[in-house]
């Protein structure tokens, strides 16, 4: 009976214990502190400055308002394992829906690789119809997918036969060369007449990206079978069979909104319903490389299983990203999206759709894909990463992806999806209701981040005291609140098999964005709303530059590029080493250790947190000079 099981469910109850603990060790010092800051502020025999003492209140309710929320996520997590090896019912039919935007941002070459990949999944090729929608309408996107199709007919016999794993041409001869699976001189010649056969598709691609021909803003739709093996009647053998490939650029008037992605997935979705009309749709993005084949039978593992099927909406894999530099400066693996935050989600009632990697049910759309009509989730993190996509390698990516993202949670938590209002109205589980909350409310770190980066500070310089004395009683609750965050996330960093490297970057990266991203992001949701500034949805850029990688790759930022985007930043930066140096001195000159030490500790807290800014910082201005 075990050995017959499609998935497995694992439940971590060390964990769980483990959250569920700090979770009460931070709790008591919290309310502890609320008390202390109020009480403070009424009955106070202290010297205190009402109005910084007000502002740092305001930051520590938002934090601890925000904190509460993200513990729904460690309440209940778990994780899935999938054995495809199991499915014996036949295998339902697949749409696979790629969508790209701009073939300046979004290299051409990169896309047949999504193209191409996930044509060669390990799935029956009459089941299995890629769809590419080209939004930019571009000649020579059509022209490479045509060029595409005719490499993936030497492409998809050489990895079904060989039964590589890299599917994506692209990783398989550039990145992952150790990745080989195969020797002997037969393959070896194989692959030599592959790799020419991929160098004549990637100079085909760049030819056809010479001649450029500037966007239309009007236009009629295009859509063309480009391979088609039943159409064709050429019924081959297995080896060779290939999935059906159709361009799609939809119709666009230049008066019209065409809702971006949305707009592009919707066209697809009709598109596909008159041609294929598969029970089930491969949502990708055009940087999203297949790079495991067996992808859609471990999605199909759940899709499959009578005991979930009824009510399960789709599979979410998460993004993972190839070209990742070993010190993951920008914190592009996401872990705490797709290791904590997913399969915290997936114990509750499963991850909210992240736009992209996913094996979605047809049906579920009809009528709208809500939880009020019981739709479910499920989510998988395979130990092979399903899809990979591009991290961003410089700073102005890296915000330009969050202020988005921001902007539009902003826009949300004030919108008739807000988790206050539809949370309540729609009698979601408290726990659910919690974890949407965190999701639309946390663009509003911006504002205890920013405060925090500020007011202590600025008080330490003019020497007015905002916590309590070390030798206060209060202040022992101050230690365990702080150092209770920084052991809970240390735990869950190694408890994902990481390094403290990447738990000291992600706090640099999560602190940056705080001050960065959510800011801008706030703002442009503010500015949107009353009207100021068009929506506008910035496509992020997957192009990348080869210094730019290299500088990545060393572990250095760069800041070029970002402009207004980082004045936050450098100033915060700058206020917390002046502030530390004049603190430094004012506690020795003065002796007034005992009152400055917890704005001191921030102080250089958040300037040794920075030091590969402050560090890059420098270096350009030297470069500037000299
Ligand atoms: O008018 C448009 C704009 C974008 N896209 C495509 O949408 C995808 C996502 O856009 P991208 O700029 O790469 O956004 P990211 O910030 O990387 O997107 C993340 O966040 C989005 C939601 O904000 C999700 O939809 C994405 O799947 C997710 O990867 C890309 O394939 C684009 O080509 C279109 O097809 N038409
Ligand atoms: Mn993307």
């Amino acid at each position: 009976m075990e050995d017959s099981r499609l998935s497995i469910i694992k439940v971590p109850q060390r964990l769980r214990a483990i959250n569920r603990a700090f979770t009460l060790i931070r709790l008591i010092p919290m309310l502890a502190l609320l008390y202390y800051r109020v009480s403070s502020l009424i009955f106070s025999h202290k010297s205190i400055s009402v109005f910084p003492w007000i502002l740092i209140s305001i930051s520590e309710l938002i934090v601890g308002f925000l904190w509460l929320l993200d513990q729904s996520f460690a309440w209940q997590p778990i994780s899935r394992a999938v054995f495809p090896e199991n499915i014996s019912k036949e295998l339902p039919p697949i749409d696979v829906y790629i969508c790209t935007a701009d073939p300046e941002k979004e290299p051409v070459l990169n896309v047949m690789n999504t193209v191409v990949s996930s044509m060669s999944l390990d799935y029956p090729p009459e089941k299995l119809n890629v769809y590419l929608s080209d939004d930019a309408g571009s000649p020579i996107t059509l022209c490479a997918i045509k060029a595409a199709a005719l490499f993936a007919k030497s492409w998809i016999p050489f990895c079904r036969k060989h039964k590589l794993m890299t599917c994506s041409p692209e990783l398989y001869f550039d990145i992952l060369k150790t990745d080989q699976p195969k020797q002997g001189n037969e393959f070896l010649v194989e692959e030599k007449e592959i790799k020419e056969k991929y160098n004549v598709l990637k100079e085909q691609v760049e030819n056809a990206g010479r001649n450029k021909t500037p966007p239309t803003k009007d236009r009629p739709s295009h859509i063309e079978i480009i391979h088609d093996d039943y159409e064709m009647n050429v019924r081959s053998d297995d080896l060779t069979n290939m999935p059906r490939l159709v361009y799609v650029a939809r119709e666009k008037r230049h008066d019209e909104p065409h809702h971006y992605k949305a707009g592009a997935l919707n066209t697809l979705l009709r598109v596909s319903g008159v041609m294929s009309n598969s029970p089930y749709i491969l949502v990708l993005d055009c940087d999203m490389y297949c790079n495991d084949p067996s992808s859609a039978r471990q999605a199909m593992c759940f899709h499959l299983d009578t005991m979930i099927t009824k009510s399960l909406a789709f599979v979410q894999f998460p993004q993972r990203f190839y070209k990742l530099s070993k010190n993951d400066i920008y914190d592009s693996q996401l872990r705490t999206v797709f290791k904590r935050l997913w399969q915290g989600m997936d114990g509750i009632q499963g991850p909210v759709l992240s736009g992209t990697g996913f094996y979605l049910k047809r049906r579920a759309l009809y009528g709208g894909l809500t939880q009020e009509k019981g739709w479910k989730s499920t989510y998988l993190y395979p130990p092979r990463p399903a899809f990979l996509g591009c991290p961003p390698t410089n700073m102005n990516d890296a915000l330009v992806q969050g202020m988005k993202w921001m902007s539009e949670l902003f826009r949300m938590s004030i919108s008739k999806f807000s988790p206050f209002t539809y949370g309540l109205t729609s009698r979601m589980p408290i726990l659910q209701s919690m974890c949407y909350g965190y999701f639309m409310l946390s663009p509003l770190y911006c504002i205890p981040m920013s405060l925090s980066a500020m007011v202590p500070q600025l008080c330490l310089l003019s020497g007015t005291t905002v916590y309590p004395k070390v030798s206060d009683p209060w202040f022992i609750w101050f230690v365990i609140y702080f150092t209770g965050g920084i052991c809970h996330h240390l735990f869950d960093v190694f408890n994902t098999g990481e390094s403290f490297n990447v738990w000291w970057n992600e706090m640099r990266m999560w602190w940056i964005k705080c001050v960065t991203c959510n800011i801008f992001g706030c703002l442009d949701a503010i500015m949107n709303i009353i009207g100021i500034k068009k929506r506008e949805l910035k496509l992020t850029n997957k192009a990348v530059d080869k210094d730019e990688l290299e500088k990545y790759k060393k572990g250095n930022f760069e800041l070029q590029g970002g402009k207004i985007f980082l004045v936050p930043l450098v100033i915060l930066v700058l206020l917390n080493i002046v502030s530390f140096i004049g603190g430094i001195v004012r506690v020795v000159t003065q002796g007034s250790f005992d009152e400055m030490f917890g704005q001191v500790f921030l102080s250089f807290f958040i300037s040794i947190l920075n030091y590969p800014i402050i560090k890059e910082m420098v270096t350009r201005k030297k470069n500037a000079t000299a």
